[in-house]
Parts: C-alpha cells; sequence; structure tokens
C-alpha cells in the first residue's frame, strides 16, 4: 500500500473507534443514571481491575499490554467525569 492508501485505511479505522467511543459512552452513562438511582458510588476499583485484566491478556506482547492498559485506564476515567456530570458533582 502506498502512504494515500495506508492513510485511507487509518481514517477507517478511527471513525469506527469514535463510533465505538461514543456507543461505549453512551452505555456508560446508562451505568450513570442506574448508580445514581440506586445510591452506588460511581468508581468501582475491582471492575476496573477486572476489565483491565482481561483487556490486557489480549495484548500480543508487553509494549501492547501496557498501551491498552494506559488507553483503557484513560477510557474509564472519562466514563467516570461523564457519570460525575449526571451526578452533579462535575
Ligand atoms: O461498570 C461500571 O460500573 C461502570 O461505571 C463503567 C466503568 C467503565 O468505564 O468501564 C466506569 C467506572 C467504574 O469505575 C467501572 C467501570
Amino acid at each position: 500500500m502506498n502512504l494515500q492508501e495506508i492513510r485511507k485505511s487509518v481514517d477507517d479505522v478511527d471513525n469506527e473507534i469514535v463510533r465505538l467511543y461514543k456507543k461505549r459512552m453512551s452505555l456508560c452513562d446508562e451505568i450513570g443514571e442506574y448508580k445514581k438511582k440506586n445510591n452506588m458510588p460511581i468508581y468501582d476499583p475491582v471492575r476496573e481491575k477486572e476489565k483491565l485484566k482481561i483487556l490486557c491478556s489480549l495484548a500480543d506482547d508487553n509494549s501492547d499490554r501496557q498501551e491498552i492498559e494506559e488507553l483503557f485506564s484513560h477510557i474509564m476515567l472519562m466514563s467516570r467525569k461523564r457519570q460525575a456530570f449526571i451526578f452533579g458533582e462535575d
């Protein structure tokens, strides 16, 4: 593939990532509403640790594992921020 073709493929992947990010955040907003209604805390460290363990196990090597951990730690931070907004804590 030439540079233009590779970039087109990167663009397609990025569009898909944004679509899935929006879907994930919308589901986490729903969880936020549920937690608010049921007086549950936003932060669930056990769930987050379990998620990171499963996702990191999908990595091919150590550097992938670190990047996946960094990426998903940040994504979960984002969803906690949105849930805090739903709770009126922002
Ligand atoms: O599963 C939950 O309870 C969520 O609120 C979702 C989520 C996530 O982004 O995956 C976010 C915050 C919690 O600390 C744990 C996980």
